[in-house]
């Protein structure tokens, strides 16, 4: 048999966790021919919890599916994986300020980034989910001594994907026939929050520009980029509760790809370190437009910037700069 995948998820007993791990068992992440160990964290209170999803796994008879370690301890998680999911975070309460989010996250982020460092498999690929992504994914890189910084990226995966999805609604609108597939080259920059940038200058439609098929800049800048950026809003308002499934999908695609491959002529937005790319600066972990092949990525160089891209890009980094200065203040990095 191929050597198992070991695939670590945190926050496995949450909403996002109970659409994910069923997906990553059925090989939708990984490919039908690579089996799986998954290796599930979870908060001590929470272990009874996760002991049900492990029993509903089994339940699932998943041909794919090696073994499954429900723990509490992070060494035992990441140990040896060659994916890590970071799901599990402390989201914002009512009264909560940013700093309380970002110093209550790096009491998460801190230790489980040692953990990596000192657990998982030098090449393994982290993704973190749990908000604020990019930032907690900063915390995990930076107290990741052993590890390349690389290793660490952030999902904005579900912002491209509902990019995709309103484009593809507003065309069909206008009378055009376009279905999700037709669309390539979405870029969203910057952090996952609502000063992301969902670009449409380099989109492409069944090969045409996005924007010129669109053909109204005043619905690009006030209606689509605020949609797309306040969609996680409108979820928890219609839902009563985060986004879940859509989350679990996007960090499936993430995932998949990084692994797998983008498809020739296409690319996808991941939030990875800055290398100081179109002017983002080093030592934030922003959304860029990548390309992956072989289990790797690469930013995708050489777009043109035009003044009204470079506003937003320029906005959404400092939004990042921020939360990393005060991560910095409390210690974190
Ligand atoms: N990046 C994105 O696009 C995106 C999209 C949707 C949700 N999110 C975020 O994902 C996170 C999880 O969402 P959810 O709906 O699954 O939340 P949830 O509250 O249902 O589940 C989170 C789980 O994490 C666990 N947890 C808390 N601290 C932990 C720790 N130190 N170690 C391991 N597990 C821990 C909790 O016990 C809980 O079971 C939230 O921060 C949410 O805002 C991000
Ligand atoms: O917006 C949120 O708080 C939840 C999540 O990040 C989302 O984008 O759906």
């Amino acid at each position: 048999m191929t050597t198992p995948v070991r695939v670590a998820v945190t926050g496995a007993a949450g909403q996002i966790g109970y659409s994910l791990l069923f997906r990553i068992a059925s090989g939708t992440m990984l490919g039908p021919d690579t089996p799986v160990d998954l290796q599930l964290l979870e908060i001590t209170p929470a272990l009874g919890a996760l002991e049900g999803v492990r029993m509903e796994l089994d339940d699932g008879a998943f041909p794919l599916l090696n073994s499954i370690t429900c723990t509490d301890d992070a060494d035992v998680a990441f140990g040896d994986a060659d994916v890590a999911i970071l799901v599990g975070s402390m989201p914002r309460k009512a009264g909560m300020e940013r700093a309380d989010l970002l110093s209550a996250n790096g009491g998460i982020f801190k230790p489980q980034g040692e953990a990596l460092s000192r657990s998982a498999k030098k090449d393994v690929k982290v993704l973190v989910v749990g908000n604020p992504a990019n930032t907690n994914a900063l915390i995990a890189m930076n107290n990741a001594a052993d590890l390349d910084p690389g290793r660490f990226t952030a999902m904005t995966r579900l912002d491209h994907n509902r990019a995709i999805s309103q484009l593809a609604t507003r065309l069909n609108s206008q009378g055009e026939s376009v279905s999700v597939n037709d669309i390539k080259k979405m870029t969203v920059w910057g952090n996952h929050s609502v000063t992301q940038y969902p670009d449409l200058s380099h989109c492409e439609v069944a090969g045409k520009n996005a924007l010129e098929l669109v053909g109204d800049q005043e619905w690009y800048a006030n209606e689509y980029i605020p949609t797309v950026a306040k969609r996680g809003a409108a979820i928890i308002d219609a839902r009563g509760s985060s986004s879940a499934a859509s989350a679990a999908s996007a960090a499936v695609d993430h995932i998949r790809d990084w692994t797998l491959g983008t498809p020739d002529g296409d690319w996808v937005s991941m939030s990875v370190p800055s290398d100081g790319s179109y002017g983002v600066p080093e030592g934030i972990i922003s959304s860029f437009p990548c390309v992956c092949k072989d289990g790797n990525y690469e930013i995708v160089q050489g777009l043109d910037i035009n003044d009204f891209s470079r506003e937003k890009i320029d906005a959404s980094a400092a939004e990042l700069v921020g939360e990393r200065d005060a991560v910095t203040e409390l210690g974190l990095i």
